[in-house]
C-alpha cells in the first residue's frame, strides 16, 4: 500500500538504499586533508565533502544557525552534530555519487555516534593524515584563505580540541582495524603516493 511505502521513505532511506562507500578523512588542522582530498577526487572519482566547508557555506547562506556556527568556528569548537550531519546528508543526496570522502568529520565522539545512529552507516575505512603540530602550525599560518580561525590563538585551541576530542575517534576506528595512517609531514606528491596505495589501483579511474 502507498502509505506503507511512504512511511518507509524516511530521511535516511536513500542513503541506506544506495549503500555508499564512505571514507572519513581525519587529521589535525593543517595536516593536508583538503589538499589530498582534491587529489583523490581527481584520480578515484570520489565526491569530496568537507564538513568545515559545508559549515562555512551555511554561515554565508544567512541561515538561522549562521551566527552560532561562526562563533564556534572562531573559538575552534565543534558544532553540534545535528547541524553538521544535516548538511552532510543533504550534500550526499544531492551529489548523485555513491562514494564519498568525508573530510574533517567525525571530529568527536558525539559526531561519530550521531552519524552512525542517523545513517546506520560505518565508514569503509578512515584515512588519517598524521603530522607534527609545528608543521601544521606553519601551514595554517601561511594558508592565506582569509579564514577567521587561522590565527595563532584559535589554532592553539584547535590543536587542543584535536588532541582531546578527535584523536579518540581515530583510536576508536583503529581498534576496529579501519585506520589507514599516512605520514603527512612530507611534500604533497609523496603524501599522495601513500594515499594512492590505500585506495588501490582497482578503483582508479581509467
Ligand atoms: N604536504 C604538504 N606540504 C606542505 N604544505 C602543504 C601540504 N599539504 C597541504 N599543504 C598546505 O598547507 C595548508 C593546509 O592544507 P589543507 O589541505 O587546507 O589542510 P587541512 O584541510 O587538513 O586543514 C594549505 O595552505 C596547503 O596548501
Ligand atoms: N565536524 C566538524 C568539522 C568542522 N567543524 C568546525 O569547523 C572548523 C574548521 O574545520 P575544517 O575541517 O575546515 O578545518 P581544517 O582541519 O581543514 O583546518 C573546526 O575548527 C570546527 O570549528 C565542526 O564544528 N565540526
Ligand atoms: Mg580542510
Amino acid at each position: 500500500m502507498g502509505s506503507v511505502e511512504t512511511s518507509n521513505k524516511d530521511t535516511n532511506g536513500s542513503l541506506l538504499n544506495k549503500n555508499p562507500t564512505i571514507v572519513f578523512v581525519l587529521g589535525g588542522p593543517g595536516s593536508g586533508k583538503g589538499t589530498q582530498c582534491a587529489n583523490v577526487v581527481e584520480h578515484f572519482g570520489y565526491t569530496h565533502l568537507s564538513a568545515g566547508d559545508l559549515l562555512r557555506a551555511e554561515i554565508k547562506s544567512g541561515s538561522e544557525n549562521g551566527t552560532m556556527i561562526q562563533n564556534m568556528i572562531k573559538e575552534g569548537k565543534i558544532v553540534p552534530s545535528e547541524v553538521t550531519i544535516k548538511l552532510l546528508q543533504r550534500a550526499i543526496q544531492e551529489s548523485g555519487n555513491d562514494k564519498f570522502l568525508i573530510d574533517g568529520f567525525p571530529r568527536n565522539e558525539e559526531n561519530r555516534a550521531a552519524f552512525e545512529k542517523v545513517t546506520g552507516i560505518e565508514p569503509t575505512f578512515v584515512l588519517y593524515f598524521d603530522c607534527p603540530e609545528e608543521e601544521m602550525e606553519r601551514r595554517l599560518l601561511s594558508r592565506n584563505q582569509g579564514r577567521e580561525d587561522d590565527n595563532i590563538e584559535t589554532i592553539r585551541k584547535r590543536f587542543k580540541v584535536f588532541l582531546e576530542s578527535s584523536l579518540p575517534v581515530i583510536n576508536y576506528y583503529d581498534a576496529k582495524g579501519k585506520v589507514r595512517k599516512i605520514d603527512a609531514a612530507r611534500p604533497v606528491e609523496e603524501v599522495f603516493e601513500s594515499a594512492k596505495a590505500v585506495f588501490g589501483p582497482k578503483t582508479e579511474k581509467a
